[in-house]
């Protein structure tokens, strides 16, 4: 089953378009994890970012179609970080979630084939899982975010490599960030480079669509530019869109119902610092703290699904 097809059916079995975002900080990680760690060796906070992580997944994988673990963090503690990745994206996977790797990666064609490989498809071959040890990838993603900065041959090599496996990524094409339009925003050729890049995006996906016109080629569309990601929704029809932005950086349901499709699919809606350190929101910090934190992650991310649901 393609990439699109397998997120767009967990929309519908879960009946949620929430993406978690798997984002360990070691100053935000719940007192008991912290606690256990503080001062110790990088091999013992990845070993609790694994612990969290994997929680997280037991607790939300009935409620949402996907995690997006953000490889910045992981990568922060060094080598024992980069195993602790590994290991949430298997878990997550084995969950039955869909996962989007977020490492924002990329290079000159050739560089870029080998993240592909590396981040892209099932882990069947390297696993027990028998397959292909020649076509099978060390992480094991479902998608990875890529940057289109070095142009058309440097993501290429990556939707070649979603054909073989499939396997999607999703190209940074308007940014949540209040930065973002200092090279998005500027026009070239009578419009703006973020549409320049989503016609690319749409350009990549012929060709290649399943039953329901989405390819593998997936856009990142801030929330908190609400009539860009209107406008960009119909400048990509082919493409799933991850909305990241929501909750923390001031993104709500409202701003982001123009990402989904008439059939309440085609985009998810991430949100991170929101759920997974909902113990310290003052939401749930009575209730729960950071004790019950799983429990606070359970609330806000139902509370998530319900002011989603309100507006689909
Ligand atoms: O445009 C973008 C692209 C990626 N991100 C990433 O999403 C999450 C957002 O986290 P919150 O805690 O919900 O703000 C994080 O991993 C970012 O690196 C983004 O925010 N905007």
């Amino acid at each position: 089953m393609t990439f699109s097809t397998r997120i767009n059916e967990a929309i519908s079995r879960t009946g949620s378009v929430t993406c978690v975002g798997l984002d360990p900080r070691k100053a935000q990680l719940p007192s008991p994890l912290r606690d256990a760690v503080e001062g110790q060796s990088p091999d013992a906070w990845a070993a609790a970012y694994t612990q969290f992580c994997c929680e997280i997944v037991d607790v939300v994988k009935d409620l949402v179609p996907c995690v997006k673990p953000q490889a910045a963090f992981f990568e922060q503690l060094g080598p024992a970080g980069m195993v602790s990745l590994g290991e949430v994206i298997r878990y997550a996977s084995e969950a039955g979630l869909v996962v989007i790797t977020d490492g924002k990666r990329n290079d000159i064609g050739s560089t870029a084939t080998a993240y592909a490989d590396a981040y892209l498809g099932s882990r069947a071959g390297i696993s027990a899982a028998g397959g292909d040890p020649a076509t099978a990838s060390p992480w094991g993603s479902d998608s990875l975010t890529v940057s289109p900065y070095l142009g058309q041959d440097s993501l290429e090599p990556f939707v070649e490599v979603c054909d073989q496996r499939a396997a999607g990524i999703f190209v940074l094409v308007k940014t949540s960030n209040p930065g973002g339009g200092y090279l998005q925003d500027l026009e070239s050729d009578g419009k703006t480079i973020y549409r320049s890049v989503a016609e690319l995006v749409t350009q990549l996906n012929a060709g290649r669509l399943d039953p329901d016109g989405y390819g593998p080629v997936g856009a990142v569309v801030g929330a908190t530019y609400p009539e860009q990601l209107a406008e960009l929704r119909e400048a990509m029809p082919h493409s799933v869109l991850l909305v990241p932005g929501f909750g923390a950086q001031g993104g709500a349901a409202d701003d982001v119902k123009a990402a989904l499709d008439a059939s309440g699919r085609g985009a998810v809606i991430n949100s991170s610092r929101g759920i997974i350190f909902a113990h310290a929101r003052k939401e749930y910090a009575d209730t729960f703290g950071d004790a019950r934190w799983q429990d606070a992650v359970r609330a806000a991310t139902e509370d998530m699904n319900a002011q989603l649901g309100a507006v689909v």
